[in-house]
């Protein structure tokens, strides 16, 4: 699709939450002249994103006190957990206003609705983020894939493809309706990383003959889900997504691991609970999320 004209005038771009995804667009935007200023959770100097050509340095500081913010942005890439838009509220509220293009850098088909109640009526931009970054022990971030965004093709979306033009980051953009399907299918890959946090394991479980064909029933469901929200997918996606799975490295986890790992709470609703709340509005049996949902809901939040 032919992208839309861009801005003349260099916008003012701001990144919020500097961790694995937003570490890797903060160093895409500082390697072509368009260094974000950094907004998190933890004080630091500097991000650096570690990749196949070698380490990449973004200057800092990152700044953790929204009242320092003297002025709202043009741009904001929000690369929060959907856990945190919460807690970030105040950040929103000293970064926003409302001609604020807010692009959305997280999983799940519900970011638009799950934000704009934070903003001042700003414009929001979902977007598929479809690379691992994994954060390593030294705070440092690990990028395992090639940068890529999908976005959809809307009135707010040329100041994302300016910001992002001829960095490492490449930009798609698609209609509405694709841009649903392509949501969808990330979802259905998201749904099955779960997978992932209740066995405890890597990539490589994939292998197992027992839970490709867990994998491949539960795709199944989210599926149906997923075609029943307008995704146009066909059959053939299931089987699709799982062989990904089964040719990633086997070390590969999944940002929903890292953060069982971690102890910090999950993304379990926005990427597998969202499969039986929309399973249950149309009617549709979801036997396998009832029984997943429940246990990763409870590994996040407990009790016990
Ligand atoms: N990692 C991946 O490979 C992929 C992730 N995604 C999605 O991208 C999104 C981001 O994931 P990911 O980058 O892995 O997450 P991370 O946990 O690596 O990064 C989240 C960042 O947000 C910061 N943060 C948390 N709470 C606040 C707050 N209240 N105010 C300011 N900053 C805050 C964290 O700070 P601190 O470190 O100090 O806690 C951290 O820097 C998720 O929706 C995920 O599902 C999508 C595709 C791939
Ligand atoms: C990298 C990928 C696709 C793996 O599930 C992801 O979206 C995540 O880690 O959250």
């Amino acid at each position: 699709m032919a992208p839309p004209p861009l801005p003349t005038i260099a916008p003012t771009i701001a990144l919020l939450g500097p961790g694995a995804i937003g570490t890797t667009i903060a160093a895409a935007l500082h390697e072509a002249g368009r260094t974000p200023m950094l907004c998190g959770r933890t004080a630091l100097p500097s991000l650096t994103l570690r990749g196949d050509g070698g380490d990449l340095l973004v200057p800092g500081p990152v700044r953790t006190d929204p009242a320092t913010i003297e002025t709202t942005v043009d741009l904001l890439f929000v690369a929060v957990k959907a856990t945190q838009i919460e807690a970030a509220a105040p950040w929103f509220a000293a970064l926003c206003d409302a001609r604020t293009v807010v692009c959305v850098l997280q999983n799940g088909v519900e970011q638009e609705r799950r934000i704009a109640p934070s903003l001042p009526g700003s414009p929001v931009l979902p977007s598929v983020v479809w690379f691992p970054a994994q954060r390593q022990p030294d705070g440092s971030v690990w990028l395992r894939g090639k940068p890529r965004l999908t976005l959809p093709q809307t009135p707010a979306v040329g100041v994302v493809v300016a910001a992002l033009q001829g960095t490492r980051c490449a930009v798609e953009l698609a209609a509405a309706a694709d841009f649903t399907s392509l949501a969808w299918r990330k979802l259905l890959q998201n749904a099955v990383a779960g997978l992932m946090v209740l066995a405890g394991r890597r990539a490589a479980m994939f292998s197992r003959a027992d839970i490709a064909g867990l994998a491949l029933a539960y795709l199944r469901e989210g599926l149906a889900v997923a075609r029943a929200e307008g995704a146009v997918l066909g059959d053939a996606v299931a089987q699709e997504i799982l062989a990904q799975f089964q040719a990633l490295p086997a070390d590969m986890g999944s940002s929903i691991l890292a953060d069982r790992e971690a102890g910090r709470p999950l993304e379990w609703d926005i990427r597998n609970g969202v499969v039986q709340r929309y399973g249950r509005f149309h009617g549709i049996p979801t036997p396998i999320s009832d029984l997943v949902v429940p246990l990763l809901a409870a590994a996040s939040d407990g009790p016990g």
